[in-house]
């Protein structure tokens, strides 16, 4: 039991993903995993432990931002002793060839800053997933035949952003969506020695204005759980 997670030690996976949203987590837990425990209600972010072909994993919210993500996080590695962990989240599209619906698996995330800018001072760090987990995400995303994007995000500490300018220079550079928290965890993970992936899906659209309807999200956000979910247990059956 931690300060913020209720679990008892055991309780968590060594694989475990991180929605933004612990409502995410209580469904992608009813809907892919069997034998489900709920191991986590603190302050409402909710967390579920279960299997998911005969593996052990933890779907556990992570809240919005990267401070919130940052406090789950640590607990999951220092605490739990979470090995792997994948962001499955939302993110704005910022590329006229990304769609609403479309998958983003983030092989960087640019920021302003992030959580950890205090440690690194003056360097420059560049986040950046681990390479097995996006290989075989992009191959499950393939398999699946779901329209797949690669490439680098934003993580930005604001959802209501004030910068048009900022936008631009990152639509310019390739920037393929924004969302607000993998930075710091692909960060985290680097620091602990952990792997690290956010899947994303693209809920709205920064260039059209777009946005999927509520009703139509869960079955966009399947595919991504269970690109996830190959991307982690791949090689291992
Ligand atoms: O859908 P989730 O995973 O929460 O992710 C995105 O949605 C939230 C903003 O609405 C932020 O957390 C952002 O990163
Ligand atoms: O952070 C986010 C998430 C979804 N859509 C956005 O525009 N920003």
């Amino acid at each position: 039991m931690t300060i913020h997670i209720g679990a008892e030690t055991g309780q968590i996976a060594e694989t475990v993903l991180l929605p933004g949203d612990p409502y995410r987590a209580k469904w992608a837990a009813e809907t892919f995993l069997t034998e489900v425990q709920q191991v986590n209600n603190v302050r409402g972010m909710l967390g579920f432990t279960g299997f998911w072909n005969g593996h052990r994993v933890t779907i556990q919210g992570s809240g919005m931002g990267m401070p919130s993500l940052s406090i789950y996080v640590n607990e999951l590695i220092k605490d739990y002793g979470a090995k792997t962990l994948i962001r499955i989240g939302s993110c704005g599209g910022m590329q006229e060839n990304v769609g609403v619906r479309d998958i983003i698996l983030a092989m960087t995330a640019s920021t302003l800053s992030t959580p950890s800018r205090g440690i690194f001072k003056e360097l420059n760090f560049a986040p950046s997933a681990d390479y097995g987990l996006l290989h075989k995400a992009f191959h499950a995303a393939q398999a699946k035949g779901t329209p797949t994007h690669v490439g680098g995000i934003y993580s930005s500490d604001v959802f209501y952003d004030e910068r048009p300018d900022l936008n631009e220079q990152m639509v310019r550079h390739g920037i393929l969506g924004v969302e607000m928290e993998a930075a710091e965890l692909y960060i985290l993970a680097a620091r602990h020695k952990c792997r690290a992936l956010a899947v994303l899906t693209v809920s709205d659209h920064l260039l059209t204005g777009e946005a999927l309807p509520s009703d139509q999200r869960e079955s966009s956000f399947g595919d991504m759980v269970e690109i996830a979910l190959e991307a982690a247990f791949a090689n291992q059956d």
